[in-house]
């Protein structure tokens, strides 16, 4: 089966413009097939405020009312999305921005209310791997902004992590898949206080313990959920790594690989 690496990059990654074209420049390296998915939580939350649109965060999912839902549709599928197109083609990688919404890739349904209302967040429940397989086959590389579609034809905002372990495990169809998360830390730290206490591996019961004490924390953890979903549903390699060590990450083994 062909190889095929699916890339996430997180939003202080994207604020940040040079640690950006560095990263793309990475991205753009990589030998194979390659899917990125990106994120721009940092963006949309500071264009928000700007318009004087206050952002609520709960258990690391956006509170997205429309005035929100207006905003990030404009974040992400817009502002980030093309931006990361037009430099990707300047380094020569022919690429297409996609929200789910385009050709139908990620359809979702609206996150039912239960203790809180997320207003227009999607949970993802079906990607269409044989669309993207064959924007792959032209020789095209899917660049997906962190929106999804539901069947009563809205636009719903999808946490950016779960978007790339959904695509990633939808693509084992086709190919054998690694799945990297790039950020602005080294990888997954033993020590949240100390940058060079990078855990080379990580199972699920020492992610646990590290959940218990509180060293793993925040964005982190539905990081790691979504991301020991994927290995359990077949994507063979997933790793955590700085955005500056995707290369290194891909070929050679840098940052947190994940182990069942
Ligand atoms: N043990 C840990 N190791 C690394 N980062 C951690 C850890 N615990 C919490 N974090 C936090 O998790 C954040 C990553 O999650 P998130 O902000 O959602 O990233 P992204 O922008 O990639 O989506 C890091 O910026 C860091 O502050
Ligand atoms: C529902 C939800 O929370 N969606 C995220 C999508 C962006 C994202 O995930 O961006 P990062 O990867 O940069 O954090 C949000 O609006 O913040």
């Amino acid at each position: 089966m062909e190889q095929l690496t699916v890339v996430k990059i997180g939003g202080n990654v994207i604020d940040d413009p040079a640690a950006l074209t560095r990263f793309l420049t990475a991205f753009a390296g990589l030998p194979g097939t390659k899917i990125l998915i990106h994120g721009g939580g940092k963006v949309a939350t500071q264009v928000a405020e700007k318009l004087g649109i206050q952002t609520t965060m709960v258990n690391g999912r956006r509170i997205t009312d429309q005035s929100m839902l207006n905003v990030v549709t404009m974040v992400y599928g817009g502002l980030v999305n093309k931006q990361i197109v037009a430099k990707l083609q300047t380094l020569d990688i022919n690429a297409i921005g996609l929200t789910g919404a385009d050709a139908g890739t990620v359809l979702a349904h609206k996150r039912p209310v239960k203790d809180v209302d997320y207003g227009m967040v999607g949970d993802i429940d079906e990607v269409d791997s044989g669309r993207i397989q064959a924007f792959l086959r032209e020789e095209l590389t899917p660049v997906f902004a962190p929106l999804t579609y539901s069947k009563t034809g809205d636009l719903l905002n999808t946490n950016a992590d779960t978007m790339a372990s959904a695509v990633a495990v939808d693509m084992v169809r086709h190919n054998e898949v690694t799945l990297v998360y790039c950020f602005e830390k080294k990888g997954v730290l033993s020590n949240p206080d100390d940058d060079n206490s990078v855990m080379p591996d990580l199972t699920p019961a020492v992610y646990d313990e590290h959940k218990a004490a509180g060293t793993i924390n925040k964005g982190m953890i539905p990081k790691l959920d979504n991301a020991f979903q994927a290995l359990r549903s077949g994507v063979s390699r997933v790793v955590i790594c700085h955005a500056d060590e995707l290369a290194t990450a891909v070929i050679h083994g840098a940052g947190t690989t994940l182990t069942l």
